[in-house]
């Protein structure tokens, strides 16, 4: 018996621009553990969450969670999304466009559940006063903790959530990371986060996975994976090389050479003029601060 609570085996054809891509993924991942999966645009990060969603089939594969057997592809055994138990938070908030706050909360709530839940989401996200509104009168930071909401309100056991954070500021992203830290802590969920972000890989996750070319190429904490120094205070420290950097969202993409392997990072659109190919950085990640720092020499 193994101890892990959620086990994916699965095996997939990819069909890329460049034509197929075997992905080929396994991986364990303890209750309440926080898996990040990060790596280059269309390594198969949505896909790998999608598939343990069940929302897509691989041709070959077994996903255990718990004592359920969700799929197993030599029984042509495979659960319906709707009874795997799971929350889904998708970096376009995914909300329905005609209904309230509250009517999109009770939409994500089983029949003849107890309606107080609702309640509680609606003041733990701040959003008692947007109860009425529409999506579209509310500021992306208000829609993404709508989806937080939405998500939770069935009590999920597994949480899996698609660069949720990355269309948001900064300030905007901290705040919901340690929102979404909370809500961890108090509803005790399993969760995998897809973020290109490392500075949300040290806040939130106890592991974190490269996947490249459908792939887990690395895998580790955080600090085994990125992180040269850790200071006494839990802060991380990184060295790298800048490869590239594109502006894009009021934020920087940069690719960067970070212990002799290519990194995605996003960073703050202040450090635009360091961030330049060739440069070398040593970057501050602060523990208690989402505010990513350059360390001059
Ligand atoms: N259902 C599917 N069957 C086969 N291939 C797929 C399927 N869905 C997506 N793909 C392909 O798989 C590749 C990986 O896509 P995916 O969206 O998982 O990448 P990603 O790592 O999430 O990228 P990004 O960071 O840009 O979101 C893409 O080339 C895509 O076209």
């Amino acid at each position: 018996m193994s101890d892990s609570l959620l086990d994916v085996h699965i095996k997939h054809s990819l069909q890329t621009v460049h034509g197929v891509m075997p992905m080929e993924i396994a991986l364990s991942l303890a209750k309440e553990q926080i898996l990040a999966i990060t790596g280059p645009s269309g390594a198969g990060k949505t896909t790998l969450l999608r598939h343990i969603a069940g929302l897509l089939t691989p041709e070959t594969g077994k996903i255990v969670f718990g004592n359920e057997l969700w799929l197993d592809s030599s029984k042509q055994k495979s659960v319906v999304p709707q009874l795997r138990n799971i929350g889904f938070v998708f970096q376009d908030y995914a909300l329905f466009p005609h209904l309230t706050v509250e009517e999109n909360l009770l939409f994500g709530l089983p029949k003849g559940s107890d309606r107080s839940i609702v309640e509680d989401l609606l003041t733990a996200t701040e959003l008692s006063n947007l109860a009425n509104r529409k999506p579209n009168q509310l500021s992306g930071g208000q829609q993404q903790r709508v989806a937080l909401a939405r998500a939770l309100v069935r009590k999920p056991d597994l949480m899996l959530l698609d660069e949720p954070f990355a269309a948001l500021d900064y300030d905007m992203r901290y705040h919901l990371q340690d929102m979404l830290l909370k809500f961890h802590q108090q509803h005790h969920f399993t969760m995998i986060i897809v973020t290109h972000d490392i500075g949300e890989i040290f806040r939130l996750a106890d592991q974190v996975a490269i996947i490249e070319n459908g792939k887990i190429i690395r895998q580790g904490t955080p600090t085994e994976v990125y992180a040269k120094d850790q200071s006494q205070t839990g802060d991380f420290v990184i060295f790298g090389e800048v490869l590239s950097c594109v502006i894009q969202a009021d934020q920087l993409l940069v690719s960067a050479l970070v212990e002799n392997k290519v990194r995605q990072l996003t960073l703050p659109l202040d450090l635009a003029s360091e961030m330049i190919p060739g440069n070398t950085f040593t970057l501050h990640y602060p523990m208690d601060s989402a505010r990513v720092m350059l360390i001059r020499h």
